[in-house]
């Protein structure tokens, strides 16, 4: 099935289409029931549609035109009984539908989420976020319009087509073998098209992720578009961007016509065709104009599959887009590999990092950010880490949380691998606070708890008081419970890092990074907040980098990084 699908698609490759096939399955085989039931109310759904013209026509012939008052009565009663049944089954049908529907989209965009949680910052760092959302959004409903509507609605064509035409050879086989000239003139016309629907499919979704991406990147940087007065080119880049969308959406709108069209004008020909035949039929007495009016009726139904047979075809292409689209995503590996029976950290740990023989470079930059170089972090000691802008210091935290793994040599804390760690177990033992603090919507007490959900409200007033936002929180007109705002836009840039440095206290690790963490409080406030820190994780390993010389100036030892080596510069004698 999978391969056969696959073919029906042009211009990709198959082999990878089926794997995506077969991935886009892992979410539809669980809620198969669903789809069994789904499919016999398709079928007895079909059955109603199908009964009604004969009804129609029985009420013709042999109740109007036979003047038999007994089946005039019988058949209206069958019609309306028909009539309610069809309803309820459609309401039904609806519900469930959507039901199913949903459930896969968002069991679909569940996973990929998940997916994109393992990804590391170089991942983000080298995509537009409007295009990851524009796929995670436009084309996975895209995807699962396929799955569930054109499947659904595939299966009820077939069985209306099949049943029409058998009525309709049962009504007349001669006039029947004009079906037989039209189907496939329409198949072929809509083979014809398929490829131009296709393609334009295909740049429509990326103009749309285009405008994703402008916005998702200007809104949250309007305050630096005004400082620089460049809203007008900022609008005028949307103009642009919206002009083409629609320039390329006209197109397809006309395509997709003309692919419509020409088998609807082709239909109405054909019928045209049968009730000049079959009305000569009628005059001359040779049929009846019960079954005339039937098998008009039952032409539309079966030339009506056909379009909608052919238009799977045109959503097959469009999904194929669309799924492409999401496996691109999927296929994104994360940078470190998860080890498969992860090493539980012990809970007492002394915090003792070391680097042995670490080499690191980043994909597509030659100079390496560390080679071959091993150096020691004392455990419960606080740490500068210094060197020049630009040398690699956030790279080797990022090393540190395991956001990449070094390409030779092994990072250990008291001396487990951390290869062998799971990232989240890791990163649960070691805070970071860096210059981009992460605020959320929410109150400033749900920020701070982030990442200590358990954490109880005394804790968090300690945290307040070590973190010196005590003040802040006072001034606050509802304390704690004062909601943030967008991104935390209410707060100055040295309450969001007091903000972080509270979350990591409530964290209690074992090891506290602060990268950058102090820059934007003036220098007094800084001091107190140090003097806190290394209160509060007075036994901890504390990391500092900071290119303000009053940050470092305590610190028990240095750690330079230059030339892609970390040196000790005034070793300690190995701890333990
Ligand atoms: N994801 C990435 N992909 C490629 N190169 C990167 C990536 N992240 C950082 N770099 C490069 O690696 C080098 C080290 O960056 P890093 O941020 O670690 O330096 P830093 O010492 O922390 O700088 P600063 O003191 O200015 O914060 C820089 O040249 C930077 O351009």
């Amino acid at each position: 099935m999978f391969r056969w699908l696959s073919a029906a698609i042009d211009g990709q490759d198959r082999g990878r289409l089926e794997d995506a096939f077969r991935w886009l399955y892992t979410f539809v085989k669980p809620q198969s029931k669903a789809i069994i039931g789904l499919m016999l109310l398709s079928v007895f759904g079909s059955a109603m549609v199908l009964l009604q013209p004969w009804l129609t026509k029985m009420l013709i012939d042999d109740g109007l035109l036979a003047k038999d008052y007994g089946m005039l009565v019988t058949m209206a009663i069958a019609m309306i009984l028909v009539g309610i049944a069809s309803t309820a089954l459609s309401g039904i049908n609806r519900y469930l539908h959507t039901r199913l529907s949903g459930k896969i989209l968002f069991s679909l965009r569940e996973h990929l989420y998940e997916h994109l949680q393992t990804l590391s910052p170089q991942f983000y760092g080298g995509r537009r976020i409007g295009d990851i959302l524009s796929r995670l959004d436009g084309d996975v409903s895209q995807i699962q319009r396929f799955a569930v509507d054109s499947m659904f609605s595939a299966l009820s064509s077939v069985l209306g087509l099949v049943g029409a035409l058998v009525l309709l050879v049962t009504l007349s086989w001669q006039l029947s073998l004009l079906v037989l000239v039209l189907i496939p003139l329409e198949v072929l016309w809509l083979r014809w098209m398929r490829r131009k629907v296709e393609r334009q499919t295909r740049v429509i979704r990326e103009r749309s992720a285009d405008l994703s991406s402008f916005l998702v990147e200007t809104l949250p940087a309007m305050k630096f578009i005004q400082s620089v007065s460049q809203e007008k080119r900022e609008s005028r880049k949307l103009n642009k961007l919206s002009d083409s969308y629609l320039t390329d959406l006209l197109k397809l709108q006309v395509t997709e016509f003309f692919t419509q069209a020409i088998p609807g004008t082709l239909t109405s020909l054909t019928r045209a065709t049968a009730f000049l035949i079959g009305g000569y039929w009628v005059i001359e007495g040779q049929w009846q104009l019960g079954s005339l009016i039937a098998f008009s009726t039952y032409l539309g139904m079966a030339t009506g599959p056909v379009q909608s047979l052919l238009g799977l075809y045109v959503a097959i292409q469009r999904m194929s887009v669309s799924l492409d689209r999401v496996m691109d995503l999927r296929r994104a590996a994360p940078d470190i590999e998860m080890p498969e029976v992860p090493v539980v950290l012990p809970q007492e740990l002394k915090g003792e990092i070391r680097f042995e023989r670490v080499s690191f470079s980043y994909e597509q930059r030659e100079d390496p950010i560390l080679s071959q170089t091993s150096v020691q972090f004392p455990p419960g000691m606080s740490i500068a880490l210094t060197g020049p802008s630009g040398v690699g210091k956030s790279t080797v935290i990022d090393l540190l949380m395991r956001y990449y793994d070094p390409d030779h040599g092994r990072i250990t804390i008291d001396d487990i691998d951390l290869k062998t760690l799971a990232p989240m177990a890791l990163r649960k033992r070691v805070a970071l606070v860096s210059q981009d603090i992460t605020l959320f919507r929410g109150s400033l007490a749900e920020n701070i708890r982030y990442a200590a959900p358990d954490a109880t409200d005394d804790q968090i007033n300690d945290a307040v008081k070590q973190a010196q936002l005590t003040e802040l929180v006072e001034s606050l007109p509802l304390g704690l419970d004062t909601p943030l705002g967008e991104r935390g836009s209410q707060l100055s840039g040295g309450q969001k890092q007091r903000v972080a440095i509270a979350r990591a206290i409530l964290q209690k690790p074992v090891i506290l990074i602060l990268d950058e963490a102090t820059s934007a409080v003036d220098e007094a406030t800084e001091a107190e907040v140090i003097a806190n820190v290394n209160r509060v994780f007075a036994d901890r390993t504390r990391i500092l980098i900071s290119h303000r010389a009053s940050t470092l100036a305590n610190a028990d030892v240095r750690i330079a990084l230059t030339d892609g080596q970390l040196i000790s510069e005034n070793p300690l004698p190995e701890a333990g």
